[in-house]
């Protein structure tokens, strides 16, 4: 039944290295906490999300880190429905390249914008180097969601996955008010 295909729903997480991309990924899965370090590869794990009463069946790919040299994987935007991009809060450099990343995938993709999350993570941290205002603002430059995360402490990662599907979710046809059609590499 074509209704049962379209719950399932394929999530890219990137970011720079060791902002906590693997942490927020477990922490979610697994529900427990990584206190060291391991610099991922890649990795899959699915998980059902609930959002407005019905439940998608999601792929989450565990990416490695990116530099701004980094070239964009085709197996992360080929395919993908929605992103979620993450930051440390006590990193700026981190911050800079949510900002290069997405505009990596857009420009890919080409589109104009991405079902997207931005992910602050690590905000059990004193250090920190972004504010929640500069990073309200990248949001609603690049039309994304936000929220700030600690893996560590277990604070918001489950609504980490709820809003990338529903960024997901408000650009779907039937949904759309406002968009054009053109959206996302391919729709799968
Ligand atoms: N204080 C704090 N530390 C965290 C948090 N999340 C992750 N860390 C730590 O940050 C380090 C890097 O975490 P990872 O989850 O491996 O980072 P990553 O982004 O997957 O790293 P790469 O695979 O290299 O891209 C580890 O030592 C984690 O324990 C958090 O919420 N709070």
């Amino acid at each position: 039944m074509p209704g049962d295909i379209l719950k399932k729903r394929k999530i890219a997480v990137l970011g720079s290295r060791s902002v906590g991309k693997s942490s927020l990924v477990i922490q979610y899965i697994e529900n427990h906490f990584v206190e060291s370090y391991y610099p991922t590869i890649e990795a899959t794990f699915s998980k059902g999300v609930m959002y407005k009463g019905v439940e998608y069946d999601c792929d989450i790919i565990d990416t490695a880190g990116q530099d701004e040299y980094s070239i964009l994987n085709s197996k992360h935007a080929i395919g993908i429905h929605g992103y979620v991009l993450v930051y440390s809060i006590a990193s700026r450099n981190s911050f800079d390249m949510i900002q290069i990343v997405y505009d990596k995938i857009i420009n890919f993709c080409g589109v104009n914008d991405i079902p997207c999350v931005i992910v602050g993570s690590k905000s059990d941290l004193p250090s920190r180097q972004v504010t929640a205002a500069d990073a309200e603002e990248l949001a609603k430059l690049n039309k994304a969601a936000w929220v700030e995360t600690s893996a560590k402490n277990n604070v918001n990662i489950g609504k980490v996955f709820e809003l990338c599907v529903q960024e997901i979710e408000r650009r779907s046809p039937n949904n759309q008010v406002e968009q054009s059609g053109k959206q996302g590499c391919a729709i799968m």
